[in-house]
């Protein structure tokens, strides 16, 4: 943690929701004037989409799957947090995706990185999203370093609907390749994605109002309006619940520690929940 060089880490598994959530930030920080050094947590991938093919055909699931800790670089995402929250800076780089057009027009291979380079200068708040903002593990602790941690987590099938919709829509899989990487990684998802969700200040639970049961031959993502948000407080302290309560409509308390909102209402509530929060956090600086 870092009152000078302050992090926020928004923390969830493949299809979650965290770049539609890290959208939510970028115009927070461009509403209150905020420089932010935005962090995909991609970048931190170890392999290639071709090695990880090779891999996979030598039926090393364990290694080519992205939610394993051994398949990314957690070394470096640590240095990044330690260097930034001590000299705000620090290394980092992009994974090429299918729908990375203009990093694709720039002559970069999807499925490949661009080199590593140093942050932009003078930032005033590192952002992370991605698979592991907060993890701890016997040889790492992120979670030391983030000033504020968000976990964004659907409802399994909902997870695997987003999924298996974005990576067929957009990213050009077939839904049993997609498929097929949800089981390949389901140890590891296990092992190395739900334990963060113990860590963060805040959790974003979406949950779906429609039948889910069965997410494998599911065509839509259930929408705004067609799912809840339960979001749940690690230290309540500081939640004005009162107020958020006749801020956002139709919200209650499903208990003391614990809001349901409207899915619709998502937006609104991050604002209002998180704004302060990164107000406090620049606040913090001048006294840093
Ligand atoms: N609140 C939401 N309501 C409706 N659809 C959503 C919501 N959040 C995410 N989605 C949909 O789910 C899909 C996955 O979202 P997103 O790309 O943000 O996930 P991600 O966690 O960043 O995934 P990855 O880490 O694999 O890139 C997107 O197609 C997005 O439109
Ligand atoms: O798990 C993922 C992100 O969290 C993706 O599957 C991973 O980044 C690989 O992307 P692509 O399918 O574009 O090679």
């Amino acid at each position: 943690m870092s009152k000078r060089h302050p992090i926020i880490a928004v923390t969830g598994s493949s299809g979650a929701g965290t770049s539609t959530t890290g959208q939510i930030f970028a115009r927070l920080f461009a509403r209150e004037g905020i420089n932010a050094a935005m962090v995909s947590g991609d970048s931190f991938h170890r392999y290639t989409r071709e090695q990880m093919a090779r891999l996979a055909a030598k039926g090393q699931f364990g290694e080519r799957n992205h939610f394993a800790l051994a398949a990314n670089h957690i070394d470096r995402l640590e240095a990044l947090m330690y260097d930034y929250s001590h000299t705000g800076n620090g290394r980092c780089r992009q994974y090429v995706h299918d729908e990375d057009h203009d990093l694709i027009a720039a002559g970069h291979k999807p499925g490949t990185f661009t080199p590593w380079s140093s942050l932009p200068a003078d930032t005033d708040v590192l952002f992370y999203e991605g698979l592991h903002g907060g993890v701890v593990s016997e040889n790492f602790n992120l979670v030391q370093y983030v000033d504020l941690l968000i976990g964004v987590v659907p409802i399994v099938n909902l997870e695997w609907i987003q999924k298996i919709n974005r990576d067929t829509n957009k990213r050009g899989y077939s839904p049993e390749a997609v498929v097929e990487t949800i089981i390949n990684r389901m140890d590891d998802y296990v092992k190395d994605i739900v334990p963060q969700f113990s860590h963060t200040h805040i959790n974003f639970q979406r949950v779906p109002l429609v039948d889910t049961s069965n997410p494998f031959i599911a065509r839509d993502v259930p929408s705004e309006d067609e799912s809840m948000i339960v979001i749940h407080f690690r230290e309540v302290t500081d939640v004005d619940f009162s107020w958020l309560l006749q801020a956002i409509p139709q919200s209650r308390l499903s208990r003391h520690d614990t809001l349901v909102i409207p899915g619709t209402k998502m937006p609104l509530a991050m604002d209002l929940i998180v704004r302060p929060m990164v107000q406090r956090l620049m606040a913090g600086k001048a006294f840093a």
